[in-house]
């Protein structure tokens, strides 16, 4: 398996200078190295991603701490995303930016590629918004400034991010942004960034790439990338970070595409007149007007009154908004940090799981079970897993972990009581969990905001709702048992 991997992602190393340009053969800057993951202390689980886990650790012989990102061997062949996997390592690589996560090396053993990232203490903006409600304009102001700076520098690079949103804008422990996730990246035509053959991304002007709310129209009409497509999903962003939530959401992502090709947005009227502007020009339809798009750059943009004040020369050397922190679990891991990961399943490790569940976080969210049920993703599809007079309580799209890989289902609770999860695609159900009013035959164990286990007696299953409404599955259910 190692070999086979081998082949299909080692680059050829040289001693060619870096910068040559599409030369064939490739020096990486961060280097491919021999560690194992025993040289590494795990700490708590960052986040997952659809082929990956992204884990806080600690070289053992440094105590220098990284963001490991493990991607199983086997479900990435499977699922035919060894290019994309290149592709972000090749471009990480040569990325060389404050606002853009740093890659320092990479190693890999029999079952796993491993890419130790710079560790971004401070989380997600999503995470930010969420716990703030919704952020002040100065706030908002620095946050975007420094994703303006940032993006500038990697379109200036000849490359196409194609995922900006607050979840791949990622936080320094003092509070500065960093862009992460380039596994969407396209590089254009004349790109800056060194593209070997087979790690070139798909040029299917036709495929979606992203995430459903913050993608263009012209994406959706099957237009060919451009520099422009970030262009509005910053205007989206910078919208998600005034008001909480993102400008074109409904029940279904059908229903927001309807929205973003109809550019429905009603701005909230607490919105000054200068971000109302901006995100108005960022959100135009035509991606060449967006500021940042036409021929005078990224001047437009910085100039724009909402940016007033801001100091683009010395972005990073500002003070950054305070970060709301996180609730935490009452169990910490080794160091210091909850949920610590103990890696029985990765690589060639032999040790044994150590799964930490936390308690409950504090119950300081609101939310009866009558709203939960209105929450996004119903759907009419969901409706034939109900019978006659059964109605949904609470419904989202969530992800099922199962040890390095994470599955999409969509879990439904209804009054009956039943909760199952289905198959978004195939639309079957892929599981029924016993119902029972007894907490020790169900229970919900909360591990972070985003996590939680659904507990029987013959099993725990493991579920993420990118949406954080952890808490808020285990007061439904806990409501239901307790009717
Ligand atoms: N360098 C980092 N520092 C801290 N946390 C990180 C870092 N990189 C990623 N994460 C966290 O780990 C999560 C998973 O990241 P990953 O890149 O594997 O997947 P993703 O890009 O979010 O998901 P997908 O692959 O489905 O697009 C992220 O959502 C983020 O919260």
């Amino acid at each position: 398996m190692e070999k086979e991997f081998d082949s299909k992602l080692r680059i050829q190393n040289s001693a060619s200078n870096p910068s040559t340009q599409r030369s064939k053969s490739f020096a990486f800057r961060a280097p491919q190295e021999n560690f194992s993951i025993q040289d590494f202390e795990l700490g708590k689980i960052y986040g997952v991603g659809s082929y990956s886990k992204v884990v806080r650790a600690r070289k053992k012989d440094s105590g220098t701490i990284y963001a490991l990102k493990i991607m199983d061997k086997k479900f990435i062949t499977k699922e035919n995303k060894t290019a994309y996997v290149k592709l972000e390592r090749i471009v990480l690589d040569q990325l060389d930016h404050p606002g853009v996560v740093r890659l320092f090396f990479t190693f890999q053993d029999t079952y796993s590629l491993y890419m130790a990232l710079e560790s971004c203490e401070g989380g997600e903006l999503f995470d930010q918004i969420t716990r703030k409600g919704r952020l002040s304009e100065d706030e908002a102001r620095f946050y975007a400034a420094e994703v303006v700076d940032a993006l500038e520098y990697i379109h200036s690079m000849g490359l196409i991010h194609r995922d900006i949103k607050p979840e791949n804008l990622l936080l320094t422990e003092d509070g500065h942004i960093k862009i992460a996730d380039f596994g969407s990246v396209k590089p254009m035509q004349d790109s800056r960034i060194t593209v070997l053959p087979n790690a070139a991304s798909d040029d299917k002007a036709c495929t979606f790439v992203g995430t459903a709310a913050y993608v263009p129209p012209e994406v959706l009409n099957s237009s060919p990338a451009t520099f422009g497509n970030d262009l509005w999903a910053l205007g989206c962003t910078l919208f998600q970070m005034l008001s909480g939530t993102s400008p074109f959401k409904d029940a279904s992502e059908w229903l927001i595409f309807q929205r973003i090709i109809a550019r429905d947005i009603r701005f909230p009227n607490y919105f000054s007149a200068e971000a109302r502007d901006i995100i108005d020009r960022l959100l135009d339809i035509d991606p060449g007007r967006r500021p940042g798009a036409g021929p005078d750059g990224y001047s437009s943009l910085k100039k724009h009154p909402f940016f007033e004040g801001i100091d683009w020369t010395n972005l990073r050397s500002q003070t950054p908004p305070r970060l709301a922190s996180e609730l935490k679990a009452p169990s910490s891991g080794p160091d210091g940090h909850e949920s610590a990961w103990n890696p029985s399943h990765v690589g060639d490790s032999s040790a044994r799981t150590n799964d930490r569940n936390g308690g409950a976080a504090s119950s300081s969210e609101s939310g009866s079970i009558t709203r939960l049920a209105s929450i996004d993703s119903f759907d009419s599809k969901w409706k034939q897993f109900l019978e006659p007079g059964e109605s949904v309580l609470m419904i989202s799209m969530v992800k099922k972990l199962q040890k390095l890989t994470s599955k999409k289902v969509q879990l439904i609770l209804t009054n009956k009581p039943k909760l199952i999860y289905v198959d978004p695609a195939k639309l079957v159900v892929k599981g029924n969990i016993i119902w029972s009013d007894n907490p020790n035959d169900l229970s919900i164990q909360v591990t972070s905001p985003s996590l939680f286990k659904i507990c029987t007696p013959k099993k725990v299953m493991s579920f993420e709702d990118a949406k954080q409404r952890a808490l808020q599955w285990k007061k439904a259910i806990e409501a239901l048992q307790n009717r």
